[in-house]
C-alpha cells in the first residue's frame, strides 16, 4: 500500500513533461486549429480554401507507418531478405546471438556492480581486488568483442540489404530502355540517381538499426523484468512498463510527422544534388556565357530550401522532449521511490533501508545487514536503469520508425515507378485544357494501345502512324511512307514538327498509339544524334559501343580494322595522339564537336545496320569529309534516313519526308536540284543551319 501510494506521488511528477508535450501538440497542430474555426465560423473563402487544402492534402500522400507503409515492407523484405537459406538470414541470426549476449553481460554488470558496492561498503579489501580488478578485467574481453560484433554486424547486415535493393534497383532500371522512360515518359520521380544512391543507402542503414532497436530492447524488458519481478517483486516493472506504455502513446499522438519530413528531406537533397550535377554537365557552356553567379543563385536558392526544411522541422525540440520524459523522468522517479533511497545519504539510508525493502522485498524477510543492503540496492537500481532505458528506447524507436517510413516510401515509390515503366504503364501530370491551364495527373497504360509492330528484313513501313508526344499532343494525325533498302531518305521540316519524335516512335522510345511500323529488328537499326554519347571507357571503347572488346573480336574487328574505320572518317591521328587503343580519357571533354561526330560515325560502320537514322549528326563535319562517310554507308549497305539542312546532302538520297509544322507532310520521290521544295524554303518556320555552304 505504502508503495502504491508511492507510485501515485511519483506519477504527479510525471504531469509536468505531458503538459510541455501538451503545448507542443498545440504549437505543432496551429494551422489544423485555424482551420476548425475558420470553417466553424462559416467564412466561404475560408471554407473553399479549406477545402480545397483539404483536397490537396488528399492527393498528397500520406507518409507514416500505416497500412501503407506495411504494404511497401512487405514487398520490399523479400528483396532484402530473399529466403531462409540468404546471408542476410544468417547475419540476423548473428545479430540476435549478439544481442542477447550484450543483455546478458548487461545483467552480470548489474550484479558485479552489487558486489563491488557491497565489497567497499564492507570494507572487503579481498572481494575488492577480486571482484573490482580481476573479474571485471576479465570481463572486460567479451563486453568490448561483443560491442565490437554488434556494431559490425549491424553494418555488415546494412551493406548486405544495400547490395541486395540496388541489384533489384539496376536490373529493372537498366533493364531495356526503363531509365530512358523514367526520365522522359513518367514524370512522377524527380532524381531517380538521388533514390538509387543516397536514399537506398540511407533505407538499408535504417533497416538494419531498426531491427537491433526493436529487438534489443525486448529482449532487455523481457530478461531485466524478470531479474527485477526476482529482486523486489513484479510491482516496478509492471508500473514502469505501464508508465512508458501511456507515455509512448501521449508522444505517438502528438509527434511531428517524422516520415513526411523525410521524404521531403530526401527529395530537397535530390534536387540540391541535381544543380551541383548541372553545373559539372555544363561547365563549358556556363564559363563561356559567365554565367557562374546566375547558377550560385540557382545552387543557394536550393541548399537554402533544404536548410528551412531541416530548421522548421522541430527534430531537436521533440527529441529533447522524449529524451527527457522517456529515458530520464523515469528514472527519477524510480530513484525517488521508497525501495531506492539516495545513496548519497547512507543515514538515511541506514534507517529506511530495512523498511523500503521489507515493503518491496519479494523473497520474503529483509535482511538488515549494511552491506547486503547495498548491494541489492545497486544491483536493483541497475535492473531498473537498465529497464528504464530499454522501454524508453524502444519507444523512440517508434519515432525512429516514422522516419524509416519517409526512406521506405521513397525507396518504394522507385520500384513500383520501375515496374510500372517495365509494364508499358507511365503516369504524368499534364496541362488539362478543359480546365485552363490546370495540372492533371494522367496514367497512361501503353499495353493497351492499337499499334501494330512487324519485324521485318530491309523494310520501314509506316501505315497510319499518328506522331503523338508522351503528352498526347498529335504532331500528326496520319504518316504513311515505305522505305527499302537502298532507298536513302532525308526527312526535312520546321523546328519541332516532329521529326524526331519519328525516330522515337521507330525506336520504340515512344508508345505507338496506332497504325502499323513494319521494320527490321532493333540490332538493324542505328541511331546517330547531334550530340553524340561518349561512353566511360577506352579509346576503342567509343568505336565499338555499346559491344564489348570480346563482342568486337567475335564479329572480326581487331585494332587494325578498326583503324580502317577510323581512316574512313579520317580520324586516324587520333589513336597516336591521344595514346593508343586502350587510353582511357573523359572523351567528351578531350574531343572537338566535330571528332565526336566522326566517332559516331565510325561507331555506325563498326555496327553495320540495315537501316540508320543519322539526326543532324554531321552539322559540325566538313563538306568533303561528309560526303566520303555518305559514299561509305552506302557501299556498306547501310540505308540512311537523314534529319538535315544542308542543301549539300540532297545528292546523297533518294526520297524526301518532308513536314510542313501545320498537321502535313509529304514523301516523295527526290529532286537533287530542287532544293527550294525539299527544305520548304520560303515557309515561315523553316530555317537552314548550313554554316559550312556559304
Ligand atoms: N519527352 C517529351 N515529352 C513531351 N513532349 C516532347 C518530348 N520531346 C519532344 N516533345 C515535343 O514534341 C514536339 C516535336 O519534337 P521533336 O524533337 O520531334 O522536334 P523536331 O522536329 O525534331 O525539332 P528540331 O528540328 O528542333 O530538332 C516538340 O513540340 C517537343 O516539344
Amino acid at each position: 500500500m505504502a508503495q502504491a501510494l508511492s507510485v501515485l506521488s511519483s506519477k504527479r511528477r510525471t504531469l509536468g513533461p505531458l503538459v510541455l508535450l501538451l503545448f507542443f501538440a498545440l504549437y505543432k497542430n496551429k494551422t489544423t486549429i485555424t482551420n476548425f474555426v475558420q470553417s466553424t465560423l462559416k467564412d466561404p473563402n475560408a471554407q473553399q480554401t479549406a477545402s480545397s487544402k483539404h483536397k490537396q492534402k488528399q492527393a498528397r500522400k500520406k507518409v507514416g507507418v500505416n497500412a501503407t507503409f506495411f504494404r511497401q515492407m512487405a514487398k520490399m523484405l523479400p528483396i532484402c531478405i530473399p529466403s531462409v537459406a540468404s546471408r542476410e538470414t544468417g547475419l540476423l541470426t548473428a545479430l540476435a546471438v549478439v544481442l542477447i549476449a550484450r543483455t546478458w553481460l548487461d545483467i552480470w554488470f548489474s550484479a558485479f556492480n552489487g558486489q563491488v558496492v557491497k565489497a567497499i561498503v564492507s570494507r572487503n579489501r579481498e572481494a575488492f581486488i577480486s571482484k573490482a580488478i580481476f573479474e571485471f578485467g576479465l570481463m572486460m574481453w567479451p563486453m568490448s568483442i561483443v560491442n565490437n560484433c554488434l556494431k559490425l554486424t549491424i553494418s555488415a547486415l546494412a551493406l548486405c540489404f544495400r547490395e541486395r535493393l540496388t541489384n533489384h534497383a539496376h536490373n529493372q532500371y537498366l533493364n531495356g530502355i526503363t531509365f530512358y522512360k523514367i526520365a522522359n515518359l513518367d514524370n512522377r520521380l524527380q532524381n531517380a540517381d538521388q533514390l538509387l544512391t543516397q536514399d537506398i543507402d540511407k533505407f538499408s542503414e535504417n533497416l538494419s538499426h531498426l531491427y537491433s532497436d526493436i529487438a534489443k530492447p525486448l529482449v532487455d524488458i523481457c530478461l531485466f523484468a524478470y531479474k527485477l519481478g526476482e529482486a523486489i517483486g513484479g510491482e516496478a516493472p509492471v508500473f514502469m512498463i505501464a508508465y512508458f506504455v501511456m507515455s509512448g502513446i501521449v508522444l505517438r499522438a502528438f509527434s511531428p510527422p517524422f516520415g513526411k519530413y523525410t521524404a521531403i528531406e530526401q527529395k530537397l537533397e535530390g534536387d540540391f544534388r541535381f544543380t551541383h550535377s548541372r553545373i559539372i554537365a555544363h561547365s563549358e557552356e556556363i564559363a563561356f556565357y559567365g554565367g557562374g553567379n546566375r547558377e550560385r543563385e540557382v545552387v543557394d536558392s536550393s541548399f537554402r530550401k533544404v536548410i528551412i526544411n531541416i530548421k522548421t522541422y522541430p527534430k531537436s525540440v521533440h527529441s529533447e522532449i522524449c529524451q527527457w520524459h522517456i529515458r530520464l523522468c523515469p528514472c527519477k522517479i524510480l530513484r525517488n521511490h521508497d525501495c531506492l533511497l539516495s545513496p548519497d545519504d547512507p543515514f538515511e539510508f541506514h534507517a529506511n533501508s530495512a523498511h523500503s525493502l521489507k515493503a518491496t522485498h519479494h523473497m520474503g524477510e529483509a535482511n538488515t545487514d549494511p552491506a547486503k543492503l547495498m548491494e541489492d540496492y545497486s544491483r536493483n537500481s541497475s535492473y531498473l536503469v537498465n529497464l528504464s532505458q530499454a522501454v524508453g528506447r524502444l519507444i523512440l524507436t517508434g519515432r525512429d520508425l516514422t522516419r524509416f517510413a519517409g526512406y521506405t516510401s521513397r525507396v518504394s515509390e522507385l520500384f513500383d515507378v520501375m515496374r510500372d515503366v517495365g509494364d508499358g504503364k507511365y503516369s504524368r501530370t499534364m496541362v488539362n485544357p478543359e480546365k485552363g491551364a490546370a495540372n492533371i495527373n494522367e496514367s497512361i497504360d501503353t499495353t493497351h494501345m492499337k499499334g501494330r509492330i512487324i519485324i521485318q528484313d530491309g523494310v520501314i513501313n509506316f501505315n497510319r502512324v499518328p506522331i503523338v508526344t508522351p503528352n498526347k499532343d498529335i504532331l500528326l494525325k496520319e504518316l504513311s511512307f515505305r522505305v527499302e533498302t537502298g532507298m536513302n531518305c532525308l526527312i526535312s521540316g520546321p523546328n519541332g514538327c516532329g521529326k524526331s519524335s519519328l525516330f522515337r516512335i521507330l525506336g520504340d522510345l515512344w508508345p505507338l498509339w496506332g497504325g502499323t511500323v513494319t521494320k527490321p529488328a532493333a540490332s538493324q537499326l542505328f541511331y546517330v544524334p547531334q550530340k553524340p554519347y561518349l561512353p566511360l571507357g577506352t579509346f576503342r571503347d567509343q568505336i565499338i559501343y555499346p559491344d564489348s572488346r570480346e563482342d568486337a573480336l567475335k564479329k572480326g574487328y581487331d585494332d587494325e580494322q578498326l583503324m580502317g574505320l577510323l581512316k574512313v572518317v579520317h580520324l586516324g591521328y587520333l589513336v597516336d595522339r591521344e595514346g593508343g587503343w586502350s587510353a582511357v580519357q573523359d572523351w567528351a571533354e578531350v574531343l572537338s564537336g566535330g571528332e565526336k561526330q566522326r566517332v559516331a560515325m565510325a561507331r555506325l560502320f563498326y555496327h553495320k545496320p540495315q537501316f540508320a537514322i543519322l539526326d543532324e549528326c554531321t552539322s559540325a563535319v566538313s563538306i568533303d569529309v561528309e560526303a566520303i562517310m555518305y559514299q561509305y554507308a552506302r557501299k556498306a549497305g547501310i540505308t540512311l534516313f537523314t534529319v538535315s539542312h544542308r542543301t549539300s546532302l540532297l545528292r546523297h538520297h533518294e526520297y524526301l519526308l518532308r513536314f510542313d509544322g501545320e498537321g502535313h507532310y509529304e514523301f516523295r520521290e527526290l529532286d537533287p536540284e530542287d532544293t527550294n521544295t525539299a527544305f520548304g524554303f520560303g515557309h515561315g518556320k523553316t530555317q537552314t543551319s548550313d554554316k559550312y555552304e556559304e
